[in-house]
């Protein structure tokens, strides 16, 4: 997806974007590139690749669920920022924080995001199973994202305790949506969230099946969760 093509289909998804988010879009791939020379942030690095499987992947949550509202979003395991960034590019009203294991990962972001000129968007570098805990950010964000980070049984545990009530947690997955929604299940319950809507779609050019499944957080998750750091991988809620 060259970048004429990146505007014009989101164009027709009804984002609009401006020369300066263009340009931070720009930015972006090229800190992408040369950031990934010292440290590993993707094996995509081709630009259109990267403007496909990346932007315009990450964006594509925003087809599905409406980020024009000035929600706070939690990004978990963000890694080189995807898909929040992105969706923050399209959407400067939303206040984004994305929590990251990895401490180099946080130290591009920072970085990048000083050099986008973004505002509203705060880094932390943590366990999810420990930000879930801290008072500062439990059960307080409107929405929480996550790709590629965990399957949906681990994810979950890692992602709803964030979701204050009533809110929702965007999982974005590609084509094991279906079983993960099966074994995942009992954690999402337990958690006190309810599956409110699957979409499938095909990313374009590579027609690869993509899915985001938006839950509901409705009740509040039990204190016992999330477990200690490692837990929710070793013993899943399934
Ligand atoms: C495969 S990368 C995916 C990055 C990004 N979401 C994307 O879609 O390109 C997974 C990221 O999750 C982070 N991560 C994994 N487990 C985590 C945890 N328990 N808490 C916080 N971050 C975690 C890793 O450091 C890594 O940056």
């Amino acid at each position: 997806m060259d970048k004429a093509q990146f505007e014009a289909m989101l164009k027709e998804k009804g984002i609009i974007l401006s020369p300066e988010q263009l340009r931070q879009f720009d930015l972006y791939f090229q800190l992408l590139v040369e950031w990934n020379e010292k440290m590993n942030l993707t094996s995509i690095t081709d630009e259109k690749d990267v403007y496909l499987k990346h932007f315009y992947d990450s964006i594509s949550a925003a087809f599905y669920f409406d980020f024009t509202k000035p929600l706070t979003i939690c990004d978990v395991g963000a890694g080189a920022g995807f898909p929040s960034l992105p969706i923050k590019i399209c959407f400067p009203n939303l206040k984004v924080s994305i929590v990251d294991s990895l401490q180099k990962r946080i130290n591009f972001l920072t970085h990048l995001t000083e050099q986008l000129g973004l505002t509203n968007v705060s880094l932390y570098h943590d366990r999810a199973e420990t930000f879930g805990k801290n008072k500062l950010h439990r059960e307080s964000y409107d929405v929480v994202t996550a790709r590629a980070v965990a399957r949906l049984s681990v994810l979950s545990e890692l992602c709803i305790p964030l979701v204050k009530q009533n809110g929702n947690f965007i999982a974005m997955k590609a084509s094991s949506a279906q079983d993960e929604l099966e074994n995942g299940k009992k954690a999402i319950q337990v958690l006190g969230g309810k599956v409110k809507d699957v979409k499938s779609f095909e990313l374009p050019i590579e027609q690869s099946e993509r899915s985001i499944i938006i839950i509901e957080k409705q009740k509040s998750t039990p204190n016992k969760y999330p477990r200690k750091p490692g837990t929710p991988n070793k013993l899943p809620l399934e």
